[in-house]
């Protein structure tokens, strides 16, 4: 029910805001009309700060017409308490748990729901009956909305005493549906249904019975019940043109729930079984394995890229974010894929993940994108799914950033063996590119060289296992991205770094089908894994800038784009 979409958090802070007068509200009638989804794209309020809101967005209510309320009081009345009784709904039809529902004692019954992300509208058995068609289709004849456009459908049973605090609705859902009320039983005056722009700001509404309603649910609301009986609405929620995938649940179907996702449990639970089986593993690579890899480059963001991925409501980070499953960690004594793929599949939550095949994991081992010789035939026969990110940024600052991980003396001694601090102990930033720029030439390293090249005559002189090393090498990002490239296509995302804004990361994973549909923008937009320096000397500046000055050039004819670092 989307006046309580609201995390408990959320709710907990909200106070009920109700005064104690015993004058009976002004109540405002909802003009006719309907409300634009452009006034949905983000809350009313912060629209309203923003001095976006539209006008003609308020009262944000709106009477869509009537439908009259006797056919489903009438079937409710004869379903009596059946209506509501969560065994009935777990046998005849379909439980689902609503948490805020539950906690305010609101009791439901369910005809069709969608998970927040749209990505699954389930059409509950009850929805499929001639009674509750019947009901339900005065509604949406006075809407002129299709059956396959309702993505949510509960009559929501409120009782005496109930008090639905301040918020509005959230998710990607809110913003791409209509939201309906049409109240089955209710008493205006005692039932207040207050709903504005702010909290402060907010006006009683009158709700007729059988009168079909249009809320903006992205406006502050809030619902309280003074009326001695319970007040029952039906609240539906309707699609204009986004695509479905319609699931029909048969009856007694078990869902698996999180707070943004929903699956069908029955069949999850095959999966998770034989993830089990397999010690967290599902064959080929399936819905267990990684969604996405940051490949790298070393220096690059790619623990922020990491980090903000997680953040979105179905992902789930992996027990280990730098896996190096496929340099280091990879496992010679293990003779089949299959064998490799459930070693590796251990760094994920495997059966988690089984149970929930909406929620999508990932890793970020910035090394990869450097023994693209070693790792790309090992990842393409054990992820061969996983979308891949890369993530570039100018080659100079890369190489100064590394080399002042190296230097810090920060951190316990394995996280300082890991990142290499003995590499260019005792030396100059000037000392250390001088001493890479040499071992450069002695492999014969130049912009003609070819990654094969490069792989025979460079990469095996780069140990594995620690990251102080390549401090130059790793910013040849044409030579690394190549093979790369030719060997994933479109499995690989590039996003150079300069000036990005968080949220562009999301959109970044948005490109798989297997990562979360819609950009989400991360709560916590910080950059991760920064370290503050002197600034670098003017002198190696320009000598690097030289240095790197072809091999950029070879980039940008890569990518077909200009560098956003020159
Ligand atoms: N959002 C954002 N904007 C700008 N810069 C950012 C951002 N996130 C990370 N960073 C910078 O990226 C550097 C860390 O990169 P990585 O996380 O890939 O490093 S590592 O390879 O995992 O060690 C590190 O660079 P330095 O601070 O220069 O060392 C971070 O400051």
């Amino acid at each position: 029910m989307g006046e309580i979409e609201d995390t408990p958090q959320q709710q907990q802070q909200q106070q009920p805001q109700h005064s104690v007068s015993k004058e009976p509200p002004a109540l405002s009638t909802p003009p006719p009309g309907q409300v634009s989804l452009a006034d949905k794209t983000a809350p009313v309020e912060e629209q309203s700060a923003r001095g976006t809101l539209r006008a003609a967005a308020a009262p944000y209510v709106f009477s869509r017409g009537a439908a009259g309320a006797a056919p489903l009081a009438a079937l409710l009345s004869k379903l009596g308490d059946a209506a509501w009784d969560e065994a009935a709904h777990a046998r005849d039809n379909v439980r689902i748990t609503r948490p805020a529902h539950d906690r305010w004692g609101v009791r439901k019954a369910v005809l069709v729901y969608c998970d927040d992300f749209l990505k699954g509208v389930y059409g509950f058995p009850w929805w499929r009956e001639e009674r509750w068609r019947a009901a339900v289709a005065p509604v949406l004849r006075v809407l002129g909305v299709p059956r396959e456009r309702v993505v949510r459908c509960l009559l929501a049973s409120m009782p005496p005493g109930c008090d639905i605090p301040v918020h509005h609705d959230t998710g990607y859902w809110v913003k791409h549906t209509h939201r309906i009320h049409m109240a089955v039983h209710t008493c205006p005056g005692k039932v207040r249904f207050r709903v504005g722009p702010t909290a402060d700001a907010m006006r009683d509404v009158a709700f007729a019975e059988g009168e079909v309603i249009e809320l903006n649910n992205q406006a502050k609301h809030a619902v309280r019940n003074d009326w001695d009986r319970h007040r029952v609405h039906l609240i539906l929620d309707y699609v204009e043109d986004h695509p479905v995938r319609a699931l029909q649940l048969p009856p007694g179907a078990r869902l698996a729930q999180t707070r943004r996702s929903i699956d069908l449990l029955s069949a999850a639970e095959g999966a998770a079984a034989a993830a089990a089986a397999q010690g967290g593993a599902t064959a080929g690579g399936g819905a267990t394995g990684p969604a996405f890899i940051v490949i790298g480059a070393q220096k690059c963001g790619t623990t922020s890229m990491y980090e903000y991925l997680n953040q979105h409501p179905l992902v789930l980070r992996s027990r280990r974010r730098e896996t190096h499953f496929f340099d280091w960690r990879w496992q010679p004594q293990l003779k089949t894929e299959a064998e490799q793929q459930a070693f590796y599949l251990k760094f994920f939550h495997g059966e988690t993940l089984a149970l929930h095949p909406s929620i999508v994991t990932g890793e970020s081992t910035p090394s990869y994108l450097l023994h693209f010789d070693v790792v790309i035939p090992r990842l393409q026969a054990v992820a061969p799914h996983a979308k891949l990110i890369v993530m570039l940024r100018d080659p100079v600052k890369r190489a100064y950033s590394h080399y002042q991980m190296t230097v810090d003396d920060s951190g316990t001694a394995a996280q300082k063996a890991s990142r290499g601090c003995s590499a260019w102990a005792g030396k100059t930033f000037e000392q250390a590119v001088a001493a890479e720029l040499q071992q450069l030439s002695a492999a014969s390293v130049t912009p003609a060289t070819t990654p094969e090249e490069f792989s025979c005559a460079f990469l095996p002189s780069c140990p594995m296992g620690h990251g102080g090393h390549s401090m130059l090498a790793r910013g040849l990002y044409a030579l690394q991205l190549r093979p790369w490239l030719a060997a994933c296509g479109d499995g690989i995302k590039v996003r150079a770094m300069f000036n990005w804004r968080p949220h562009q990361y999301q959109k970044v994973a948005a490109t798989s089908d297997q990562t979360p549909p819609s950009p989400f923008p991360p709560p916590a937009q910080e950059a991760a894994n920064t370290r503050s320096y002197a600034p670098m000397g003017e002198a190696i500046r320009q000598q690097l800038t030289d240095f790197y000055a072809p091999y950029n050039a070879q980039l940008a004819e890569l990518l077909g784009r200009a560098l956003p670092w020159q």
